[in-house]
């Protein structure tokens, strides 16, 4: 499905923000990407998106090299990015403005209807809660019905409730149609509720560290001993994966 190999990034000022990405992401499987900050997790799904392309190594989806942009792959990033001078549906038909005017209305409420906020359409995003405009952040990611949605620490600036409320929101949508979601997140306990794959990242340059598949049963209990236990088991890597690489690290990452 989608195809990352030995995927580098310099950027013009000399720095190797990523070295030798390989990654295969299954159609409708949930990875996310943990690590700790500057090892290259944004980059990695700017890349994907297409927003940046990279210096070395291919990126394709379903066998077609990713080189802009595309409908298919949704983005969400951590602010809502709305545009304040939008009425929230022209905030989410602004991907696809092309479309004819009757396909973007269908498009545009089944996409509020689906983040519980049909009945926002005429409003303005200075109306909105956080949650709430992250909510149509979302909705403006799956307009254009994505098979892949790409997630930069989607709900890292809402509060631990709202958090929680939204992960559960995410899990849900997915259910509905399955894209294949990549989440990148400083939050092991958010990765572990909602992935069905981790990779540790570590810096300098950015590279995978480790990968895991947690057995853990779905719907995910937070307080349940086995989440617990692989909880601290991320932790401990992603205090390793922080530390300045020694240079002697095993490569390609081994499994936890
Ligand atoms: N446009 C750019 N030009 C130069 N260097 C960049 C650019 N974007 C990112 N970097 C550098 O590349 C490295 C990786 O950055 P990136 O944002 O991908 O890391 P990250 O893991 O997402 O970090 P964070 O968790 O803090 O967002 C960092 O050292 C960063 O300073």
């Amino acid at each position: 499905m989608l195809d990352i190999s030995g995927a580098s990034k310099r950027y013009p000022n000399g720095l190797l923000a990523l070295a030798g990405l390989d990654l295969h992401v299954a159609q409708g499987e949930i990875l996310a990407i943990v690590g700790g900050s500057g090892c290259g997790k944004s980059t990695a799904l700017r890349l994907i998106s297409g927003l940046d392309s990279p210096s070395s190594g291919t990126i394709s989806l379903d066998g077609t090299a990713i080189a802009a942009p595309r409908e298919e792959i949704g983005m969400v990033f951590q602010e809502p990015r709305l545009m304040p001078w939008l009425s929230i549906d022209d905030n989410v038909s602004f991907g696809i403005r092309h479309l004819p005017v009757a396909e973007r209305k269908v498009r545009v409420s089944e996409a509020l209807a689906r983040v519980g906020l049909a009945s926002h359409a005429g409003h303005w995003p200075r109306e909105l809660s956080g949650g709430q405009a992250q909510r149509v952040a979302l909705a403006r990611a799956l307009v254009g019905r994505p098979k892949v949605l790409l997630l930069d620490e989607p709900f890292s600036a809402l509060d631990a409730l709202t958090r929680g409320d939204l992960q559960e929101h995410l899990l849900d949508l997915w259910a509905y149609d399955r894209p294949t979601m990549i989440l990148v997140t400083h939050d092991i306990e958010e990765a572990l509720f909602l992935a069905d794959r981790i990779v540790v990242m570590q810096p300098n340059p950015g590279r995978i560290r480790a990968e895991v598949t947690p057995p853990l049963a779905r719907p995910r209990d937070r307080l349940d001993p086995e989440f617990l236990a692989w909880k601290y088991k991320l932790l401990a890597e992603l205090d390793h994966a922080s530390r300045k690489p020694t240079g002697d690290e095993t490569f390609p990452a081994a499994a936890i």
